[in-house]
């Protein structure tokens, strides 16, 4: 489906779910686009006000606990992005976008009420209770994608204390497999030791429908182009070909080098 109205992206919240640059991500679309000649506009939401039903491209960030609690409750409220998802659009949550997006996480020692736009949970730690709580996830992570994607390696940095797991039952399917950090965690039971950790094997994300979460900042998007085309592709359809800008095709060289995993 080739669109002739601009594709609207939603940066949402961006006061609360910004503290990583994840609103890089609206960005690396908006420019994607443009470089191929198509109309988009980038519709930032201002935390407070209602979430719009009409945009193709949600994206939501990473936040600390108190703001993501603020933020679950604002986009709680009118579920327009669920019911945007239902009509076709698309959706990125990075790291407290992500946990937002499931059935609950932890903040400030209580269990909070997300989205339930997609059947995960977060927990401080899903590890028995006299075991202590694994320490947070910070450093950078590279994530194999599932092969159903078609991507390429995934590079990013991640900073997260809590732990993700798929509900019993879940639809859609993990993002991919962790290579070097923690992502989800493996419902606590990661190798990789917690703050800093290499051991990598379990999985990082969601990808349900259109929606895909995960725990990589960076701004992802601009790290990991061919996932911002697939975004893209969800709403366009097949996409002119892009020659990715030199300084992206770099920056992704300087990444596989650096990070290169066993
Ligand atoms: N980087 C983030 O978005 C952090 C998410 C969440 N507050 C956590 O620490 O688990």
């Amino acid at each position: 489906m080739r669109r002739s109205s601009a594709t609207r992206i939603a940066l949402i919240y961006p006061e609360l779910l910004g503290t990583y640059g994840d609103g890089g991500n609206a960005i690396v679309l908006e420019q994607r686009l443009r470089w191929r000649g198509l109309p988009v506009e980038v519709v930032s939401v201002p935390a407070g006000s209602p979430v719009p039903e009409s945009c193709d491209i949600y994206l939501l960030g990473g936040g600390e606990d108190a703001p993501q609690v603020l933020a679950a409750d604002g986009i709680r409220q009118n579920r327009a992005i669920v019911r945007a998802v239902g009509s076709g659009a698309a959706v990125l949550a990075v790291c407290a976008g992500y946990q937002v997006i499931g059935a609950t996480f932890p903040s400030g020692g209580e269990i909070h009420e997300g989205l339930n736009l997609v059947d995960i949970e977060t927990r401080r730690s899903f590890a028995p209770p006299e075991t202590p709580p694994p320490g947070r996830a910070v450093g950078d992570i590279v994530v194999e994608p599932d092969p159903r994607l078609g991507l390429p390696t995934l590079y990013g940095y991640e900073n997260h204390a809590g732990r993700t797991r798929r509900l019993p039952g879940a639809g859609g399917f993990p993002l991919g497999v962790v290579r070097r950090g923690i992502g989800d965690g493996d419902g606590g039971t990661e190798s990789g030791g917690g703050a800093g950790g290499s051991g990598g094997g379990g999985t990082d994300g969601i990808v349900d429908g259109r929606v895909i979460g995960t725990y990589l900042h960076g701004p992802v998007l601009a790290q990991n182009p061919a996932l911002a085309d697939l975004l893209l592709t969800w709403i366009h359809g097949e996409l002119p070909p892009l020659d990715a800008p030199r300084e992206a095709q770099v920056l992704r060289e300087a990444r596989r080098r650096a990070l290169a995993t066993p």
